[in-house]
C-alpha cells in the first residue's frame, strides 16, 4: 500500500516514519517538494505519487506565532488540509486538544463542542471542518502536548532550562493530557494496517492523549525526577508553581483540555499511552 506522509520531517512525523518503515510504500516528500499551501503543488504531487492512504502529520506548531501571524497558521492548518482533502483520498489527519476553551470538569470527548481560544485552536478548528466537509473518508486524530526525542517539545525545553540552572517558573493551572509522540506513531501506523487489510476505517474524530491528566507543573517536576535518576540532570532544579496569567506572552491557552480517549480505544482497540512510560523511554534514549 502507497502512503503519502505529509510533514515527514517534524517531531509526530519521524516517529511516524520509523513506525511505518515495514509493510508500506512510504512516501515522504519535503515540505520544499510539497508545500500544501499550494492548491497546484498539491494536486501535482497527488497525480504523481498516487497514494492510497494520505497520513497529514504537517502544521503550523507555534502557538505564540500564530498569534501574531494568524494569516500564516490558517494558510497551512485551514487551506493546506482543504488542497490535500480535494483529493477524496482516504485520509488520517492530525488535530489539537486547543481546539478546546478547557472550562469542562471533566476530559473531553469528541461530541463535546470545540470554542478554541487562540490562532492556533481556531486554525486547527478550521482545518477540521475544512476536512469534514469535503471528504468523508477522513480519521481525525485530536491529540495533545506531544513529546519525543526529535524536534522541539515541552519535555526538552524543561531539561534544557534544568540543565542550564535557570530558573524554572511553570503554571499550575493548566492540566492537558500529554502525549508520547512514538505511542501515537505507533496508533497511527496500526490504522494503517487496519485500512490495508480491510480497505476501510471507521472514518470520523476521535481523541488520542496520554494518561493521567497532569498540570504543566506536575509534568516539569516528574520530567526533572527522572532526569536526575538517569544522570541527565546533576542537581534538583528548582520549580516554581506560577499562574496562567503571570507566564510571559499571554497567548490564551485551555486551562483543562485533557482528552478521553476511550472511543478509539472501543472502536479500534487502541488503548492511550501512560505519558510516565513514555517519559522514560524519552529520557532514556537521552541519557
Ligand atoms: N506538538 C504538539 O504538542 C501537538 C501537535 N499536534 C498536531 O500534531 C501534528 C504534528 O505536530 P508536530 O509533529 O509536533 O509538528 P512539527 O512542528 O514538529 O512539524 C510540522 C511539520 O509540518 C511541516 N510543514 C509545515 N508547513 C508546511 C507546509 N506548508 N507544507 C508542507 N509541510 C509543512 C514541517 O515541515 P518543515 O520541517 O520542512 O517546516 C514539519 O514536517 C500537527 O497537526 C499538530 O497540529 C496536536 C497536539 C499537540
Ligand atoms: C517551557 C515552559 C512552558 N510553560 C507553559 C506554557 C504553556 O502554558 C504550557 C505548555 O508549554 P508549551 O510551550 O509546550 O505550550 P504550547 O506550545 O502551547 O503547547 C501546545 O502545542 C500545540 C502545538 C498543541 O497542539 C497543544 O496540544 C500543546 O501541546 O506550559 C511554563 O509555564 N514554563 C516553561 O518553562
Amino acid at each position: 500500500m502507497r502512503v503519502l506522509l505529509v510533514g515527514a520531517s517534524g517531531q509526530l512525523g519521524f516517529e511516524v516514519k520509523r513506525q511505518m518503515q515495514a509493510g508500506f510504500t512510504l512516501m515522504l516528500p519535503s515540505s520544499r517538494q510539497l508545500d500544501i499551501r499550494s492548491a497546484e503543488q498539491v494536486a501535482k504531487a497527488l497525480r504523481e505519487l498516487k497514494p492510497d492512504l494520505i497520513i497529514n502529520a504537517a502544521a503550523f506548531t507555534a502557538v505564540d506565532q500564530a498569534e501574531q501571524e494568524p494569516e500564516q497558521a490558517f494558510a497551512v492548518n485551514e487551506r493546506g488540509v482543504k488542497h490535500l482533502a480535494q483529493s477524496n483520498l482516504p485520509i488520517v489527519h492530525l488535530s489539537t486538544d486547543y481546539v478546546f476553551n478547557g472550562e469542562l470538569q471533566r476530559p473531553y470527548r469528541e461530541e463535546d463542542k470545540p470554542a478554541p481560544l487562540n490562532s492556533y485552536g481556531q486554525s486547527k478548528l478550521a482545518g477540521e471542518k475544512a476536512l469534514t466537509a469535503v471528504n468523508p473518508r477522513h480519521l481525525i486524530l485530536r491529540t495533545g502536548g506531544l513529546f519525543g526525542v526529535h524536534g522541539n517539545n515541552f519535555v526538552k525545553a524543561i531539561l534544557y532550562k534544568a540543565q542550564n540552572r535557570q530558573l524554572l517558573t511553570v503554571v499550575n493551572d493548566q492540566f492537558s493530557t500529554p502525549t508520547p509522540a512514538p505511542a501515537l506513531a505507533k496508533a497511527i501506523g496500526q490504522l494503517a494496517k487496519h485500512y490495508r487489510e480491510q480497505a476501510k476505517l471507521p472514518w470520523g474524530i476521535y481523541h488520542f492523549g496520554g494518561q493521567p491528566a497532569v498540570s504543566w507543573y506536575e509534568f516539569a517536576v516528574t520530567i526533572a525526577e527522572q532526569a536526575l535518576i538517569l544522570g541527565l540532570l546533576k542537581q534538583r532544579p528548582e520549580i516554581i508553581a506560577i499562574k496562567s496569567a503571570d507566564y510571559p506572552g499571554a497567548v490564551c491557552r485551555p486551562r483543562y483540555s485533557a482528552l478521553d480517549s476511550g472511543l478509539l480505544q472501543r472502536s479500534l482497540g487502541l488503548s492511550p499511552p501512560d505519558w510516565r512510560d513514555g517519559l522514560r523511554q524519552m529520557l532514556a534514549q537521552l541519557a
